[in-house]
């Protein structure tokens, strides 16, 4: 890549060498952390670029005003005394001089591009060689924050401030900000969000006309036609109309708006002369709950702490020191009980820091955005229900990832031999996989079925990192929720004794609100543990 200012050209030359492996695929940067914090280097350069091109522009305007004073100042002359002035002949030679050769330089000064060629010519190439988000990623960051906005339930004009349940952070959303997530909304079709997020556009933009913020940059009429018009499709076909009206007295000759106008009108007379009452639908954010709630409800619920486990069942849990293994025995292992049926186990501090360092060093070039199995077909695929990057690590990589399946061992009392790979997972902002099974059900001919190692007898989940807000671990039916604590693992059996799935087990990763989450999976299989977890034909075991 060639770039057009010498001088920078050498800084932006060793951070391309730098970039350049990495950034040739380009999509789906908002899935991880990781791939944000690049975009802090494309934007440097970027504004590095901009600065040059104001610097050069800024040189340009100061020599175009200094030509600009001495003609002031030589037609100030001439005007004085016109006849007196032009009977030299030196002067009448200068005027014909001045309004020919000079001003075509004059002139040429004026609509010379070099700057902006080289601006422009910069932006390419930095939008070639390093990451840069496409539309896709805006598209997906905007449904990132409207899913954290729907899990979290926080209300508009909260998080626009920049409160996060209760947390209050310093970024808040101008009016354009939150136009464009109304916008996004709208493209997807949904008009729940678009409502909302317009109708806070239009408080946010008359807070900026007041503080006489330059920010505005929408026009009112348009936040108003999207407003009206999410406004009608979610059923209030009068507020739609008033909506409209006030967009027509702003600009009276948009056709769509006049269109519209009609048909609000021509819906709201039939209705009358059907003599049926227009019952406007009263729109709020509270979801009332007179029947029992689905299960996307209850996952919601889970991860805002909503629903808890109850009482009775929290009152039997316990915590201990174990020793089941040579290793247990020297370094006991501090067992938390986070439900009983189906067990599912706490284990603190069992990932060192520094192991979770080299695990995370090991994963990082190789995170791919997640897959998930279509268990009919067995085909791997990218689905919006689970949004992270991840990647494997075998043991024969590096003694940490050996001695990660041993610690597995030692708190499963299973073998690894048939387990997959480790597999070590990414959440960015919003990064969530909603409810699923670890195990494959009986329709699912073609799980595992290439690794003839059977079904996925227990899953052993470690947690790398702390997360800031969100991210948690949620059994829907069981109203938990488990906090990510860095160095934790939980364990749980995927399977009955008799080898059927335990659907109690149905879980999910909530949406990360604030921070990243690094989490490693170990998924242990039927085959080989046979003599370590016996078999029965009871069903409830
Ligand atoms: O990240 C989590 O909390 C759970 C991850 C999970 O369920 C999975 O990867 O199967
Ligand atoms: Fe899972």
């Amino acid at each position: 890549m060639t770039f057009k200012y010498p001088d920078a050209e050498m800084w932006l030359f060793g951070a391309w060498v730098v970039m350049s492996c990495l950034c040739l695929v380009q999509a789906e940067l908002y899935t991880a952390i990781t791939d944000l914090e690049d975009l802090l280097d494309t934007e440097a350069m970027f504004m590095e670029t901009l600065d040059r091109y104001i610097e050069r522009e800024e040189k340009k305007i100061e020599r175009l005003k200094r030509k600009a004073d001495e003609y002031r100042k030589e037609h100030a002359l001439a005007s004085s005394d016109v006849s007196e002035y032009l009977s030299n002949p030196l002067n009448a030679y200068l005027l014909v001089k001045r309004l020919t050769t000079d001003w075509t330089t004059t002139e040429s000064l004026m609509t010379e591009q070099t700057s902006l060629d080289e601006a422009q010519h910069n932006f390419t190439e930095i939008k070639r060689f390093m990451k840069f988000p496409t539309d896709e990623d805006l598209t997906g960051a905007a449904a990132a924050l409207i899913r954290l906005q729907d899990t979290y339930d926080m209300d508009t004009s909260s998080l626009a401030k920049g409160e996060l349940m209760g947390v209050k952070y310093t970024t808040q959303l101008s009016a354009s900000d939150c136009f464009e997530l109304g916008r996004q909304s709208y493209n997807s079709l949904d008009y729940h969000h678009t409502r909302l997020w317009m109708t806070e556009a239009l408080a946010r933009q008359e807070q900026e006309l007041r503080q006489n913020s330059n920010k505005t940059e929408t026009p009112k009429w348009e936040i108003l036609e999207y407003l009206a018009y999410s406004t009608y499709m979610e059923g209030n076909v009068k507020t739609a109309l008033d909506m409209t009206n006030e967009l027509l007295q702003l600009y009276p000759e948009h056709e769509r708006a006049q269109g519209n106008k009609a048909y609000y009108i021509s819906v709201i007379d039939k209705e009358s002369n059907n003599k049926i009452e227009i019952e406007e639908v009263e729109q709020t954010n509270a979801k009332p709950f007179d029947r029992a709630p689905t299960e996307k409800e209850l996952y919601e619920m889970s991860c805002r702490g909503a629903v808890s486990p109850p009482k009775e069942i929290q009152a039997k849990l316990k915590c201990r020191y174990v020793s089941s293994s040579p290793f247990t025995r020297l370094a006991r292992l501090k067992e938390e009980e986070a439900y009983l049926e189906p067990r599912i186990l706490l284990y603190r501090d069992v990932m060192y820091d520094s192991e979770i360092e080299v695990i995370k060093r090991l994963a990082t070039p190789r995170l791919k955005r997640a897959t998930v199995q279509n268990f009919k077909t067995g085909a791997l695929e990218t689905a919006s229900y689970r949004i992270s990057k991840s990647a494997w690590l075998s043991n024969i990589e590096d003694e940490v990832v050996a001695r990660v399946s041993r610690r597995v061992e030692d708190l499963s009392g299973l073998t690894t031999e048939t387990s997959e790979e480790l597999q070590v997972v990414n959440y960015g902002i919003g990064g969530h996989y909603e409810p699923h099974f670890d195990f494959a059900r009986a329709d699912e001919v073609n799980a595992f079925k290439s690794l003839g190692t059977g079904n996925r007898i227990a899953t052993i989940l470690f947690y790398m990192s702390d997360v800031a807000q969100g991210g948690a671990t949620a059994f829907p039916d069981l109203k938990l929720a488990l906090s990510p604590q860095k160095g934790t693992a939980a364990v749980w059996m995927n399977l009955h004794a008799n080898g059927e799935g335990d659907v109690r087990t149905r879980h999910a990763a909530c949406p990360v609100l604030a921070g990243s989450k690094w989490v490693s999976n170990k998924w242990l299989h039927v085959v080989g543990q046979e003599f370590l977890r016996p078999c029965t034909l009871d069903p409830t075991v």
